[in-house]
């Protein structure tokens, strides 16, 4: 048997980026050979099985053919005499179809690398199409190489847009696609991803509370009918100084949300069908309820201050109160974090805020509803005096 490096890890390695995970391609054996390895069979559909000590995936070469519909509408065809390029050509993109051989030489039957070079994501055959999945993918792929300079090639893109017209991506269960969002939120440009998907359709398939956005023209812009002034692209907008603010998810995930309607419906309609995790929900609901109140720091009285610490439980939970101001910060587009004044503001305000003391107040012979008055009449008194200072 010969085993060969595959996928990413020769890519990313050819395009000097570190390399996460490592998958392998094993050709010219069955799996009984591998199990007398050592090796442990992971997949029932598929034949992929685990490294005795390393634990990476070594999956034996197949073809696939589509049978039917859905995740498992395939027939898988493995045996030793499946040869490396067979397995290639199944795959999605040019680029994802090298391997590496056992003393680094990279083996390359697809001539991808030119499409490297020249930093085109292309899809290798018609096969593209048995799996859905792959039209997120590519977008993923786009948001993740936006820095390095690639684009996703016109017959490509063309082809993602065909089976989303198809209605292929109906296939796809909500907790694959958050998988595909989440990956994407930590790469540099997300809002990538979401751009590739709009314009082929499939932004409204997969995400509709956020597709609907692109209809909404921003207030006091009405004259501009193209894209560019819509709320989604603002949200996308919003998105991108997330990331360049922040590299948590939970805060990208908020800013992305930050202008679902203020009811919060989308947001939790959204959250739930996608099974988001709860601390990037509770993010996001927490600024869409406070980003107003945010926004216009300044203008709050002490009571209101209080009540936004109360409702956003900053006393307790100081790191996601500045995960909200992160958030909101990230409106701010042209503006760099320090400048967004509500932050230091309201930081100046909890700090103070937290200052006031309990014991002297329960010393004073204060007991019970009578402690969290008193303590929230000197916070205010405190936050006064501090205003006027
Ligand atoms: N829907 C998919 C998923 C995977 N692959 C193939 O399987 C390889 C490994 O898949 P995966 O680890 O998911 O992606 P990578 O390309 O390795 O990217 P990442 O860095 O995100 O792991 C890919 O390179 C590609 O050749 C595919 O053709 N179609
Ligand atoms: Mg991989």
């Amino acid at each position: 048997m010969q085993i060969y490096l595959v996928g990413g890890a020769v890519r990313d390695k050819l395009l000097s980026l570190p390399v996460k995970d490592k998958d392998f391609v094993v050709v010219g054996a069955t799996p009984a050979e591998m199990l007398a390895q050592g090796y442990q069979q992971v997949g029932k559909d598929f034949p992929v099985f685990l490294h005795p000590s390393s634990k990476q995936e070594y999956a034996l070469a197949r073809t696939e053919r589509k049978s039917g519909s859905g995740y498992t509408g395939f027939t898988c065809y493995a045996a030793p005499d499946v040869t490396l390029e067979q397995d290639l050509v199944r795959r999605d993109l040019t680029i994802n179809a090298m391997v590496e051989d056992m003393n680094g030489q990279v083996i390359d039957p697809l001539n991808a690398r030119a499409d490297l070079d020249n930093r085109l994501l292309r899809h290798i055959s018609e096969s593209f199409s048995e799996d859905p999945l792959r039209v997120l993918r590519v977008a993923r792929f786009a948001a993740r190489f936006h820095q390095l300079g690639f684009t996703i090639a016109k017959e490509t893109l063309t082809l993602m847009q065909a089976m989303t017209q198809a209605g292929d991506l109906a296939e796809l269960t909500p907790e694959r696609v958050w998988q595909e969002v989440e990956k994407t939120l930590s790469a540099d440009n997300p809002d990538v991803f979401f751009q590739v998907l709009r314009e082929i359709g499939a932004l409204a398939v997969i995400l509709p509370e956020l597709d609907a956005l692109f209809n909404l023209a921003v207030e006091n812009n009405d004259t501009n009918e193209d894209d560019s002034t819509s709320i989604g692209q603002q949200a996308l907008t919003q998105l991108k100084q997330s990331a360049s603010l922040s590299t948590d998810l939970a805060v990208r995930f908020a800013a992305l949300m930050q202008q679902l309607d203020n009811n919060q419906i989308s947001i939790k309609a959204l959250a739930k069908r996608c099974k988001v995790p709860n601390e990037h929900r509770d993010l996001a609901l927490q600024v869409s309820a406070q980003q107003e109140n945010i926004h216009n720091a300044r203008s709050l009285t002490p009571v209101d201050i209080i009540r936004l610490f109360d409702k956003t439980d900053a006393w307790r939970k100081p790191e996601r109160f500045q995960q909200i101001l992160l958030t909101c910060s990230s409106s701010q587009v042209s503006k760099l974090v320090d400048e967004y004044k509500p932050t230091q503001y309201l930081m100046k305000m909890l700090n103070a805020a937290c200052d006031v003391a309990v014991q002297p107040i329960i010393a004073a012979g204060f007991r019970g509803a009578e402690i969290k008055q008193q303590l929230t009449a000197q916070r205010i008194s405190t936050l006064t005096a501090l205003q006027s200072s």
